[in-house]
């Protein structure tokens, strides 16, 4: 049995000041609010969230840039505390979004896979087998013995996908679809996601993407300025969000902007 159940939750983060802010911050379209306190600048994430998910929840969260979603996988994932509120989480947490996270580029590929495997609490005895395994989905050959910073950002994205072979846990936790450049590791990559996702108990997963969500998830939880604006089946919530999205005024190149250089 999985659970997590979000009781008025918010999660705020800290920025020393520098200089004389209050007049130049404004309001834009994207991201939270920006309250501005004597010394520090407070990025106001999440606002009072309340959220509950069980087993057999597949739930998409969606919002414009900087709405909180990843700040909400963040939590999940037990990666941030929340500042006010409670958050119970049953059941192992997968982060998928993490993956690439915390990779040394002084590392080889091996080095760095077998510090993952380590980080993901794989068992001592079966990490060599997972290390051949991502070694085999990337496709790197002798690429994964050397020193990741000799990769190219090609090279380091298959790398950091195959990664998803490590993954393993009752609940979910997913960012944007991995999409690869290369087609064939795309329909593996794809594959393994589709395995996960079948297997989880619980999926939490932010997507831009219509197609993504309708595919994978029932119901979606809409974020605005870190807080729940909707919450409902995918079929209701989307196009709602899809008409706002059209509703809103679309932000015009300023004169400096649009000048043309000397
Ligand atoms: N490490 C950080 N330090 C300070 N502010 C942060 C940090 N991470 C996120 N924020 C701020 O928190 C707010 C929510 O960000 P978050 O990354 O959760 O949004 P998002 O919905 O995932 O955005 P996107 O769709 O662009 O990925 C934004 O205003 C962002 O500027």
């Amino acid at each position: 049995m999985a659970k997590i159940e979000i009781e008025n939750v918010s999660v705020s983060y800290f920025l020393r000041k520098q200089g004389d802010v209050s007049k130049s911050i404004e309001r834009g379209a994207v991201g939270a609010q920006i309250l501005i306190g004597q010394r520090y600048l407070e990025i106001a994430a999440l606002r009072n969230i309340s959220l509950s998910l069980k087993d057999g929840d597949r739930v998409g969260l969606i919002g414009i840039n900087g709405s909180g979603k990843s700040t909400l996988l963040k939590l999940c994932a037990g990666a941030l505390a929340a500042h006010a509120g409670r958050i119970t989480i049953e059941g192992r947490v997968s982060p998928q979004f993490a993956l690439g996270s915390g990779m040394k580029a002084s590392l080889t590929g091996r080095q760095n896979t077998e510090l993952k495997c380590l980080y993901m609490r794989i068992p001592q005895r079966s990490i060599a087998r997972h290390v051949e395994d991502v070694k085999q989905l990337s496709g790197l050959g002798g690429y994964f013995e050397l020193p990741i910073q000799a990769y190219s950002a090609g090279m380091r994205s298959r790398l950091v996908m195959s990664l998803l072979r490590l993954v393993r846990g009752e609940i979910l936790v997913m960012d944007e679809w991995v999409n690869a450049a290369d087609p064939s590791l795309s329909a593996a990559i794809g594959g393994l996601q589709a395995q996960l996702i079948e297997r989880a108990k619980i999926l939490l997963l932010a997507s831009h993407s219509r197609r993504v969500l309708e595919e994978w998830v029932e119901t979606i939880v809409w974020l605005d300025q870190g807080e729940i604006r909707v919450q409902g089946k995918v079929g209701d919530v989307y196009p709602e969000y899809q008409e706002w999205m059209k509703q809103r005024k679309t932000v015009k190149p300023s004169n400096d902007a649009a000048a043309k250089p000397n």
